[in-house]
């Protein structure tokens, strides 16, 4: 069986102290078990305290962003040999608000997969469409486009440890979620297309999480689908107490 994997995405959100609030109370209430994994994707300011605050602890951390290079003149990047010198485990790939507004594309999600891999961090690589295109039709052969470019050349070993995170643009910090029937499909799609990259045995293990306006409300609904192995969350993963619930709710 997959495991379920519950990550908060902050975004650009809280300051230090509020930070590691967070991390202490989730820490301290442990809502790991060994059927789901809890994730904190932090700026990166936040990263190295929050590393040492859960040292010895279930909760992982993870980057929102990386560059693929490992070092170079690239003025204001982070590159995946600094993250994982840092004790990162994870590293958000291609969300689309990086797509939309840092110019993230389908073959830069390639290169930095790949340079996750090579740097032994856990990519999680987002892909979604937008209004228009669910409303014409072409939610399928987006998603098809994007997982077949974001994970090209991967081996299969790789594509196995690969996170892959649905999220449609049009449920991101809407309020509106799909329905869970709907987000179950394109999620059964993406393992499919997958199957086609791999094998049935590796799409069988690779995690999908669901993502857009996931909250303690609407989780347990999404999470019984057959194919969502969990959430990637926004607004709902500022709040340490709604955090955890969502994690507890991997559980059942
Ligand atoms: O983009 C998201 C997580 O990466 C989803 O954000 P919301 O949960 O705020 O809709």
């Amino acid at each position: 069986m997959r495991k379920k994997v519950i990550a908060g995405n902050w975004k650009m959100n809280k300051v230090l102290a509020e930070a590691e609030q967070f991390v202490q109370e989730v820490v301290k209430t442990d809502p790991t078990d060994q059927d789901v994994e809890a994730i904190v994707c932090a700026p990166f300011p936040f990263l190295v305290p929050l590393v040492e605050q859960t040292k010895n602890t279930s909760v992982k951390i993870a980057a929102q962003n990386m560059h693929f290079a490992e070092n170079g003149a690239f003025t204001g990047e982070v590159s995946p040999v600094m993250l994982k010198d840092l004790g990162v485990t994870h590293v958000v790939i291609g969300h689309s608000e990086r797509r939309e507004h840092f110019a993230e594309t389908d073959e830069t999600v390639n290169k930095k997969t790949h340079a996750a891999f090579d740097h032994e961090l856990t990519p999680i690589v987002c892909v979604g469409e937008t209004l228009d295109q669910r409303e014409a039709n072409e939610t399928m052969n987006h998603i098809e486009k994007q997982i077949r470019a974001g994970l090209k050349d991967l081996t299969e070993e790789q594509i196995t440890k690969t996170i892959v995170a649905y999220e449609p643009i049009w449920a991101i910090g809407t309020g509106k979620t799909a329905s869970s029937s709907d987000a179950n499909e394109v999620c059964q799609h993406i393992r499919t297309v997958i199957e086609k990259l791999s094998s049935k045995e590796t799409a069988n293990q690779v995690v999908i999480q669901y993502g857009g306006s996931v909250k303690p409300a609407n989780v347990d609904e999404l999470l019984a689908q057959s194919d969502i192995d969990g959430a990637l969350v926004g607004g709902a993963s500022l709040e340490a107490e709604s955090f955890i619930q969502l994690v507890e709710a991997g559980k059942k």
